[in-house]
């Protein structure tokens, strides 16, 4: 029996698939898992039962990965699930910061009770007329899962699209539409574009990736959307550039109060990932990663540990290790078993930066004795019998 604690509200579509083997509680030193969107988790360090977090969501800076990862705590996330709900809001918001289709709503809803409205609409509508976005240039920092397909609908839009990402991964770059110019400089994008949109996670590398300095490059009434996290955005220099007039608007799905009222700020309540097709992918994704973990062993989207499977243990016992990255960490495993006379029939050893992770199936039953051999063994975070 594995029990799960939910921080926020995770869609039935993911909770539906939880057999009878697991038992939502209420306490989360109970836990063996989490599943969390943005609920906070770094003062969450009383978790002895802990084994798994998986975020229903892309961004997981809510989650104290250092921590959680000395811990042995495998954080999942789900990759792509949310990034067409985000996409579709980056354009909405490039569209209002185009037409004032804000002003003008607003406009009608403080005139319905004019008998000649339609007469008067014709009047106003000068107050509320805008520009387009075909032609205009927009710059992707960061072409991930949600820069890509912001970039791919952009050039749809018949916009030149510029990209950003040092990073790129294979998988981008072949989903990535050829039409996308591919700039190795960031200040290319600030002295270029019309709309300059940030799609990367936030890290202490990120942190005010749009800066003053970049922001003094920008065109005038140039636009910022920031549909990825507060903190990506230099909010004085932002808010002094409004104020002066240099930006046109800050389109943003995190306000804070700095922003927040701020003329020219145009801001939603973090609703990129707030629909039902993301809610229900996101969610699912979340629990079959973290069904497979606790079932199986295998890891699958783990920000803190390796992609490790192999499969459905077929043999007599199954044993996973959560271990640091360090040399002759094998060689002691097998020497363990070897010495517990226990034969291994397949195993994979994965590493991800300071972390590895091995699982070993193998043809006897596992005893206490060699888990605590293993156990004992200087660099080993977590040692799990799984069959
Ligand atoms: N508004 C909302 O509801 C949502 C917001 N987000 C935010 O958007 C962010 C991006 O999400 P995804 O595209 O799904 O993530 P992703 O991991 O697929 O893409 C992030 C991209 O940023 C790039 N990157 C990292 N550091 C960079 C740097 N210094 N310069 C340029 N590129 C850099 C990476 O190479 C990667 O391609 C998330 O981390 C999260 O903070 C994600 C989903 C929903
Ligand atoms: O996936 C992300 O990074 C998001 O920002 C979405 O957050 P949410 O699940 O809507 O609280």
């Amino acid at each position: 029996m594995f029990q799960y604690k939910c921080l926020n509200p995770i869609s039935a579509c993911g909770t539906s698939l939880f057999t009878e083997e697991y038992k939502q509680v209420e306490e989360l030193q109970e836990a063996d898992a989490v599943l969390v969107r943005s609920a906070a988790m770094h003062d969450m360090q009383d978790v002895p039962n802990l084994l798994a977090v998986a975020r229903a969501g892309a961004g997981v800076n809510n989650i104290p990965i250092a921590d959680y990862s000395d811990k042995g705590i495998v954080v999942f996330n789900t990759p792509g699930a949310n990034a067409n709900g985000v996409k579709e809001m980056v354009i909405a918001g490039m569209l209002l910061a185009s037409r004032d289709l804000i002003g003008g709503n607003k406009w009608v809803e403080e005139n319905k009770e004019d008998p000649n409205i339609t007469k008067a609409m014709e009047k106003a509508k000068k107050a509320f007329a805008g520009r387009e976005i075909q032609n205009k240039k927009i710059g992707v920092i960061g072409l991930g899962a949600i820069g890509v397909l912001v970039a791919n609908a952009a050039h749809n839009l018949n916009m030149e699209v510029y990209g950003y990402d040092p990073f790129l991964s294979v998988k981008s770059a072949w989903n990535l539409s050829r039409a996308v110019h591919h700039v190795s400089s960031i200040d290319e994008i600030f002295e270029n574009c019309d709309f300059i949109t940030i799609h990367v996670p936030l890290l202490d590398s990120t942190k005010n990736m749009i800066s003053a300095e970049g922001i003094a490059k920008m065109k005038k009434d140039a636009v910022i959307l920031n549909f990825a996290r507060n903190g990506l955005v230099d909010e004085d220099a932002l808010v002094a550039a409004l104020e002066n007039g240099k930006l046109a608007h800050y389109v943003t799905d995190f306000p804070t109060p700095k922003v927040a009222g701020v003329d020219g700020v145009i801001a939603f309540p973090h609703l990129g990932a707030s629909t039902e097709e993301s809610e229900d992918n996101c969610a699912e994704m979340a629990v079959e990663q973290l069904m497979d973990y606790l079932e199986n062993g295998n890891i699958t989207n783990s920000v803190n540990y390796p992609n490790t499977q192999l499969g459905v243990c077929q043999t007599q016992g199954r044993i996973s290790i959560l271990h640091r990255n360090i040399p002759n960490m094998l060689t002691r495993f097998t020497g363990a078993f070897a010495k517990d006379n226990i034969n291994i029939t397949e195993m994979s050893n994965k590493t991800k930066g300071d972390y590895a992770y091995a699982i070993f199936d193998v043809d006897s039953q596992i005893t206490e004795g060699s888990v605590q051999h293993i156990t004992d063994i200087e660099g080993v975070l977590k040692v799990r019998v799984i069959k």
